[in-house]
């Protein structure tokens, strides 16, 4: 590990004393643990903070890891809302770690990493508010019985998730180890920002591609190119705001934000970021699914690109693609499923078409669908009968890009 300062002893209230019994699960305990270590990940994503706690087997000190096993936590709130409530954020992260000292064994706290790593709802914030609240972070991990460094909380730029992202789905799958060429593309939807990361199969996509939509990316002394670009305000919360006309109004509070994607009797406060806005449908007007698209393009017309030729791979669509997916009946979840981009077409046609139900348990479902059809073909250019491949877990793991920021944290993939 890179050097170390790290901070000894349980300098904080957390209570261990329910945990003391039985701090290692079983299954973390392989029969060698010499070759066991741990790392916990944070990701401070913008609608929701979650902690990984990691064990790898090391077997070749030159190879990669493997994954052996992942404590994971979700809390539905990201720390960036708190950004006027500092000490808030704390709290949670706080928290969270009580996972950590529950699931790394007590004798490996002080040589387990404590990483965290914030997305697009930090990149959005002034930059002295992010700094506060980092600085918030890094005071309660300085307290932390684990492994702080200088670099252990830090925003990630959306280049490095995008890419992050794509390492962790293929790791999981087995590529890194073994067959780059089978490497899979990753679709991820989040709060803020959107990412799309792929191994390109030809050489005119890497040409066509502007110049920081292409990182390098080395695994194991082998260096690639990837495809990685990431859209800040494409996440599926932040497109909303974009829809409604309501990103970066000075004072949303004295206004009310309309649309055709929404109930025609709808209104309501939306909070997002920490701010709050009145929307409301729009009771003049036709509100369906091809007014509701015009509205939706606002957010990806002269901002998202499309690659040279994305149907070269075949793409894991991740987090809102998944979620929307799911809660819409699209899938059913129980495991991952394979989609046409035609199908989330069909579904938002069917939810914005229903007059029959006011909708008031899921006013946005509209919208959402909308702009998920709109950035899959007007933004990325899939057609209708491409397949999607929608993930949640790979081989019961997170395919979350907190893996692939562990990996890079361990110096196990580089991003020069
Ligand atoms: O480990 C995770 C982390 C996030 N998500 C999904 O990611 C979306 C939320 O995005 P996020 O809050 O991370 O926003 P971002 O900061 O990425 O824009 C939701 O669909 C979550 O279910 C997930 O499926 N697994
Ligand atoms: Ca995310």
């Amino acid at each position: 590990l890179d050097g170390t300062i790290f901070v000894e002893g349980n300098l904080f209230d957390v209570d261990f004393s329910a945990q003391r019994e039985n701090i290692l699960p079983n299954s973390a305990r392989p029969a060698n643990s010499s070759r066991v270590f741990y790392g916990i990940m944070m990701d401070a994503g913008s609608t929701g903070t979650r902690i990984h706690v990691y064990s790898f087997i090391q077997e070749d000190p030159d190879g990669l890891p493997y994954l052996h096993n992942e404590t994971f936590h979700s809390e539905e709130i990201g720390l960036s809302s708190y950004v006027n409530t500092p000490e808030e954020a704390g709290k949670l992260v706080r928290e969270l770690l009580k996972v950590a000292t529950s699931a790394v064994p007590r004798a490996m706290w002080h040589k387990t990493p404590l990483v965290l790593r914030a997305t697009a709802g930090f990149r959005l914030l002034p930059a002295d508010k992010a700094h506060v609240l980092i600085e918030e972070i890094k005071e309660v991990f300085s307290q932390s019985p684990f492994l702080v460094t200088s670099r252990s909380v830090s925003i990630i730029d959306g280049t490095y998730e995008g890419i992050l992202a794509w390492v962790s789905l293929n790791f999981l799958m087995g590529h890194l180890h073994v067959d780059m060429k089978r490497s899979a593309g990753v679709l991820d939807l989040g709060g803020a920002s959107t990412q799309i990361s792929f191994l390109p199969k030809c050489q005119k996509t890497v040409n066509k591609a502007p110049t920081d939509h292409v990182a390098k990316l080395e695994i194991l002394n082998t260096t690639y190119l990837l495809y990685t670009h990431s859209y800040l305000k494409n996440g599926l919360k932040v497109a909303r705001l974009l829809t409604l006309g309501a990103l970066g109004d000075a004072d949303p509070g004295k206004k009310v934000f309309k649309s055709l994607c929404l109930p025609k009797n709808y209104s309501d406060n939306y909070t997002f970021g920490g701010i709050t806005y009145e929307v409301r449908g729009n009771i003049n007007g036709y509100n369906g699914y091809e007014t509701c698209y015009k509205e939706v393009l606002k957010a990806i017309k002269g901002s998202v690109r499309k690659p040279y030729n994305v149907h070269e791979n075949m793409f894991h669509a991740v987090a809102y693609y998944y979620d929307m997916a799911k809660d819409s009946g699209l899938i059913e979840g129980s495991q991952d499923e394979h989609v046409e981009v035609k199908r989330f077409k069909k579904k938002a046609k069917e939810v914005c078409g229903d007059k029959s139900k006011d909708h008031y348990g899921k006013p946005f479902d509209c919208m959402d669908l909308t702009y998920i059809t709109a950035l899959l073909t007007e933004g990325f250019g899939f057609q209708d009968s491409v397949g999607l491949q929608l993930t949640k877990k790979v081989k019961g793991f997170e395919s979350s890009w907190a893996l692939g920021a562990m990996l890079e944290y361990l110096h196990k993939v580089r991003i020069p």
